[in-house]
């Protein structure tokens, strides 16, 4: 064979071995936590976008919930205004709530749209608003500090994602939520993911982070931990191994296992195509719980 033979052989080799994966997939749904990195480096947004089409053109059902916590901060910036965390949850007063609703579901939600749109893919973008999705109230911090308007998310309603998807639209939501008062909350995104991949009974759940994935040290990728079990993953937070922003994360993760998702993965975003090493080949890329 030549080299070129067998560069092809190899390339064939490589769809060969999505096959099973392909044929166990089909029809069921994913949500994609999507952030960090991949979402701001122009190159990574193009391996993502191919990544979600690819998964619908075989037949998967995408659904996409997507964060931009740097891009809000950014805005906030701008126009003077400093950005306050409590806990890794923003301090949301009323400005902020309509900047978040403004970054995330004016600009992000429809820029996604776009860019699916351009490569033949209908996508929709929505926020918790629209079909009361996200019916949300004031989230309470366990330390009875104020958040303002940052919201937890009740119930999803997913009459209207389904209508969507049943039509063939991806879904593209923004978390943003609103109570029977009116009120506009911004949410978590990893929550809101966890939430939606919950109540859509998902088969996959998968977070897209600027770490390779849960790491026994954070600070030494050869340490990434490829399985987790629910239990495992309580003793590393309890042991300290998990800490920081990887808490929250690893909660949203058990609570979609615990509402029914049949596996989480945590991605490394900074990876070209992580989203598709990760479900059709037999190593994967990151860590998956289930
Ligand atoms: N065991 C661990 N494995 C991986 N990352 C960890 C671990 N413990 C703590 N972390 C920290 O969690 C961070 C990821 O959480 P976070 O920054 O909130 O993610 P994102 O911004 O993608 O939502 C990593 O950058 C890392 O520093
Ligand atoms: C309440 C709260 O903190 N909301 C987040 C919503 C966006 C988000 O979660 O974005 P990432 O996933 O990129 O962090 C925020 O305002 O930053």
């Amino acid at each position: 064979m030549t080299e070129r033979q067998e560069n092809g052989v190899k390339k064939a080799q490589v769809l060969i071995e999505a096959i099973p994966y392909i044929r166990k997939f089909r029809g069921t749904t994913v949500v994609i936590k999507y952030g960090g990195s991949a979402m701001v480096d122009n190159a990574l947004k193009k391996a993502v976008i191919t990544d979600i089409a690819m998964l619908k053109f075989i037949g998967l059902k995408p659904v996409i919930v997507h964060g931009g916590g740097k891009e809000i901060s950014a805005l906030l910036a701008k126009m003077g205004k400093e950005s306050v965390f409590i806990d890794g949850l923003r301090y949301t007063d009323k400005e902020t709530a309509d900047v978040a609703e403004m970054v995330l579901s004016g600009t992000i939600g429809k820029n996604l749209v776009k860019d699916l749109e351009a490569v033949g893919i209908h996508a929709c973008s929505i926020n918790g608003k629209d079909g009361s999705t996200f019916i949300s109230k004031k989230k309470e911090d366990k330390k009875g500090r104020d958040l303002g308007f940052v919201g937890e998310i009740e119930k999803v309603d997913i009459t209207l994602i389904k209508t969507l998807m049943d039509a063939d639209f991806i879904p593209v939501i923004s978390p943003i939520g609103t109570d029977s008062d009116g009120n506009t909350y911004n949410i978590n995104a990893d929550y809101a993911a966890s939430s939606v991949a919950g109540a859509l009974n998902a088969q996959k759940l998968v977070f897209m982070t600027d770490v390779d994935g849960i790491m026994k040290d954070k600070d030494d990728p050869e340490s990434l931990i490829k399985k987790l079990s629910e239990s495992e993953a309580i003793s590393l937070i309890e042991s300290g191994v998990i800490s920081g922003g990887m808490i929250p994360k690893t909660e949203c993760c058990l609570d979609a296992l615990k509402k029914g998702v049949k596996s989480v993965h945590v991605l490394d975003g900074r990876i070209p195509h992580s989203i598709l090493l990760e479900i059709f080949t037999e190593e994967g890329i990151g860590t998956m719980l289930l």
